[in-house]
């Protein structure tokens, strides 16, 4: 495979000098670089924000590659790391600098000024550009595991959504569910997801108690969430619910907006939003149910999607980590879920926005709407989980959805 042009990204903190002056200028004279963005810095900026700026040119595409020196290579790396997307490796031999790149799609290597001599050092440097990963290897799907770890696990919902059941309902349904997940013949890939449960506000305590109980380390894990909350903590709002008491009591997630309060209890984006930041600030996750109101093209639903998922996005901070569920109102309550690719399609362009790919927070996707056993296969790789409503409402039917999530 021939290699490209590379557009290549270098920087080093102040043990770092020497080495990366050198390297860059071979990359300048290389015909395989098109492109060197030197991120400095050649006084005492700390290594991480160096790391931090020529990694965060990779994840956005500006450059391909990064290499970062340092005094050993550690520090430059695992702060490479800590960007979205970036795979960051520190290697001083030529089997690992191969690997880096062959077996783990690494697009920042790092190396240590402190560690090995100049001249391997340009030469790792040079063989590194020789090397370009194959998307059809088998180290594909293992770097694609990765990534879904990066990203959280999927997600799914469990009933009671919305007000469909009594208080002896939500309890009895809990404990099957429970019970179902305790049983020694569940598949072990059920721990890979996050499973969670969204009861009305008066049960929800209840349902806590009824997870800490549960008799196994998979039951006990399932996530207990909250259908709504108000924007503000403590305070005069004579009937509402506070996230901070929400967070008191051992909630997790608060499900915000979902199509039933825009349309019943007028919901905006603004006020959405307003407590969605309240639940961040809380220590919780929102769960933010977006949609569009018609079934239409895909173009224009994704930007009726997008409308209100900038206002929660803005006001949470780019750090918070998000659930997005994407439930297109035209399809909730229906007999079908609305159709996989439009729904993939859909989320791939939310996905890829400028504000969702761009930010530092994960942002799971998860699809909803009339969504049971047999829908996941179709989206999985582009939507992250389900959340779902009746079709979750036997525990067996939800059991059922959680083993395909789980792949199982
Ligand atoms: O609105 C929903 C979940 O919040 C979807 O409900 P249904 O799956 O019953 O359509």
């Amino acid at each position: 495979m021939s290699a490209p042009q590379w557009r290549i990204a270098v920087g080093c903190d102040d043990a770092g000098v020497g080495y990366k002056n050198k390297i860059k200028a071979d990359f300048e004279a290389d015909p395989r670089v098109s492109k060197v963005i030197d991120v400095g810095a050649d006084d005492k900026t700390a290594y991480p924000h160096i790391a931090a700026a020529a990694a965060k040119l990779v994840a956005s595409g500006e450059v391909d590659r990064a290499l970062l020196i340092c005094g050993t290579g550690l520090g430059v790396a695992i702060a490479a790391n800590k960007i979205k997307g970036i795979r960051a490796v520190t290697a001083h031999d030529s089997f690992s600098v191969e690997r880096a790149v062959l077996s783990n799609n690494a697009q920042v290597l790092c190396m240590g000024e402190r560690v090995v001599g100049l001249e391997l050092a340009r030469r790792l440097a040079k063989e590194w550009l020789g090397y370009v990963f194959d998307e059809k290897s088998a180290s594909a799907a293992k770097v694609a595991v990765i990534h879904e770890y990066e990203n959280g696990e999927g997600g799914l919902s469990g009933a009671p959504e919305e007000m469909y059941f009594s208080a002896a309902r939500t309890s009895s349904y809990v404990s099957t569910v429970l019970s179902l997940l305790s049983d020694p013949d569940v598949p072990a890939s059920l721990s890979d997801i996050d499973i969670f449960i969204i009861p009305d506000h008066v049960t929800l305590s209840g349902v806590i108690s009824q997870v800490a109980s549960a008799s196994s380390p998979l039951a006990r894990s399932v996530l207990v969430g909250a259908q709504d909350c108000y924007s503000e903590d403590f305070g005069s709002f004579t009937g509402e619910v506070s996230p901070s008491v929400l967070k008191e009591v051992g909630c997790v997630i608060v499900e915000l907006g979902h199509a039933e309060r825009r349309r019943l209890f007028g919901e905006t984006d603004e006020s959405t939003a307003a407590k969605a930041a309240a639940v961040v600030r809380n220590g919780m996750v929102p769960l933010v149910c977006v949609g569009e109101v018609e079934k239409g093209e895909v173009a224009v639903a994704a930007e009726e999607v997008m409308g209100q998922v900038r206002s929660v996005l803005e006001a949470v901070g780019e750090e918070a980590e998000v659930v997005l569920a994407y439930e297109p109102v035209w399809a909730i309550g229906k007999a079908e879920p609305a159709g996989w690719e439009y729904v993939c399609e859909v989320v791939r362009r939310v996905r890829g926005s400028k504000e969702v790919s761009g930010r530092k927070g994960s942002v799971r996707i998860v699809y909803g709407g009339s969504a049971g056993p047999g829908l996941f296969e179709r989206l999985k790789g582009d939507v992250d989980g389900l959340f779902l409503g009746r079709f979750a409402h036997e525990a067996e039917g939800f059991l059922k959805t959680l083993r395909e999530v789980g792949g199982a």
